[in-house]
């Protein structure tokens, strides 16, 4: 069997850009292999980045601005298609997760709502290459959350056949899959869900520290030289997000600039600098990673691998290291799979699905009522009068 050649692209709650990973896939599930040809991280142009932030921060905008930034994304999504090909033969298949700026988990009386940026259609349109997007509408209309849309993924790619695992992703957000050891009804006792804060807020905090001049605290070091306020975490973990069972999704409209704000409120009480202030969030970060496995994981993992941005602050690892106790602590590339580009490589997988009509969403980590096909189809020729 012929492997397809996929190009997966995503952009995250970081807003740091678009990773773009090109693979060849084949086989369906525990069959499925991978194998990353390229992968690379696409800053957005700095404008573009800031609309984005603002829109996620709740700035009100036209119909107009959305559907023109909505196309900006898709123009610059398209970009990094061609740039990663560069030197290989050309991809058959494009998995867009698009960007997210709106995410509201379902109630009781309403069903959830995900807004992605950066149209398939578009995307389709400049490349000449099938793209599916829009990948959580489909969980969503079964009354699912819409996310987290990688356990089924991590399944096939990263269980093991005797040992429990969980892989945790640090992104803007943190969310986790539960891997039992793949024997007898494995399938049915995976877990996955939203674990709360990944980076989000210590990305946030070091902005607000320097007034603009650093984007992220570079393998923890800031972070690394103040002491944790032990009280505070106490504090912000008895919040109702860490307390509520999966499944569960959340994004920046709970864990964003608001809640920063209110984080160095409290902070001022104890009179923290900004080293401990960092240190409090990386520790509330790590606690609410730690606690929730405590609280809603039939038995704690042998192992937890790590993906996402977040795997690289050196301090954080470290923390959840001693949280952990005995659980080794290692990251996905230990295994063989990129954690940086990990994500890209589940929606190549997910959209490499939806072309054979499978399943993407497991329901018990989204909380759908079904199993169901994820994604939009866009199948149109490139058009040469549209410029990249
Ligand atoms: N060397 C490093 N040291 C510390 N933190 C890092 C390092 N490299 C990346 N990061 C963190 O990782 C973040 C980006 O992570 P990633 O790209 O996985 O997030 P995302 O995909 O946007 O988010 P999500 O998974 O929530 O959608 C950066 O904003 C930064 O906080
Ligand atoms: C709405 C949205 O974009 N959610 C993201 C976000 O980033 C991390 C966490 O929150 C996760 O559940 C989800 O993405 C991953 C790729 C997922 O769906 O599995």
């Amino acid at each position: 069997m012929h492997p397809t050649r996929v190009v997966g692209l995503m952009s995250g709650t970081s807003v740091d850009g678009i990773d773009a990973a090109l693979v060849e896939i084949v086989g369906t599930d525990l069959n499925l292999k991978v194998e990353l040809l390229a992968g690379e991280t696409y800053p957005y142009p700095a404008e573009l980045r800031e609309k984005i932030l603002a829109i996620c921060a709740g700035a009100s905008i036209s119909i107009a601005e959305l559907a023109a930034i909505d196309d900006a994304i898709a123009v610059v999504f398209a970009q990094a298609v061609q740039n990663i090909q560069v030197g290989y033969p050309p991809a058959s298949l494009i998995g867009s997760h698009g960007q997210t700026v709106y995410h509201r988990p379902p109630q009781q009386q309403s069903l959830g709502y995900s807004l992605q940026l950066g149209r398939g259609a578009l995307i389709s349109r400049l490349t000449g290459i099938t793209t599916i997007s829009n990948f959580r509408v489909a969980d969503i209309a079964v009354g699912g959350h819409g996310a987290p849309l990688v356990p089924r993924v991590d399944a096939y790619l990263l269980s093991h056949p005797q040992e429990a695992r969980c892989i945790q992703n640090i992104g803007g957000i943190g969310n986790v899959t539960y891997l039992p050891p793949r024997r007898d009804d494995w399938l049915a006792q995976i877990r996955g869900w939203d674990t709360g804060p990944g980076n989000s807020l210590l990305d946030l905090a070091v902005q607000y520290f320097t007034n603009g001049d650093k984007s992220y605290d570079e393998n923890g070091s800031w972070a690394a030289s103040g002491s944790p306020c032990y009280p505070l975490v106490e504090k912000w973990l008895s919040q109702d997000y860490f307390r509520l069972p999966p499944p569960k999704s959340t994004g920046r409209e709970l864990f964003g600039v608001t809640y920063l704000h209110q984080c160095l409120q409290d902070c001022q009480a104890y009179q923290l600098s900004p080293a401990d202030v960092l240190a409090t969030i990386t520790e509330l970060t790590a606690a609410s990673i730690v606690n929730s496995y405590r609280a809603f994981l039939p038995q704690m993992p042998e192992r937890v691998l790590l993906c996402g941005g977040g795997s690289q602050n050196l301090y954080l690892k470290h923390r959840l290291e001693l949280l952990l106790r005995s659980v080794k602590v290692l990251t996905t590339d230990e295994v063989g799979l990129s954690a940086t580009f990990k994500e890209a490589i589940a929606f190549a997988v997910l959209a490499y699905w939806r072309q054979l009509g499978l399943s993407g969403n497991l329901r018990v980590a989204t909380g759908a009522d079904q199993e169901v096909v994820l994604g939009e189809i866009h199948q149109v020729r490139a058009c040469p009068k549209l410029t990249i």
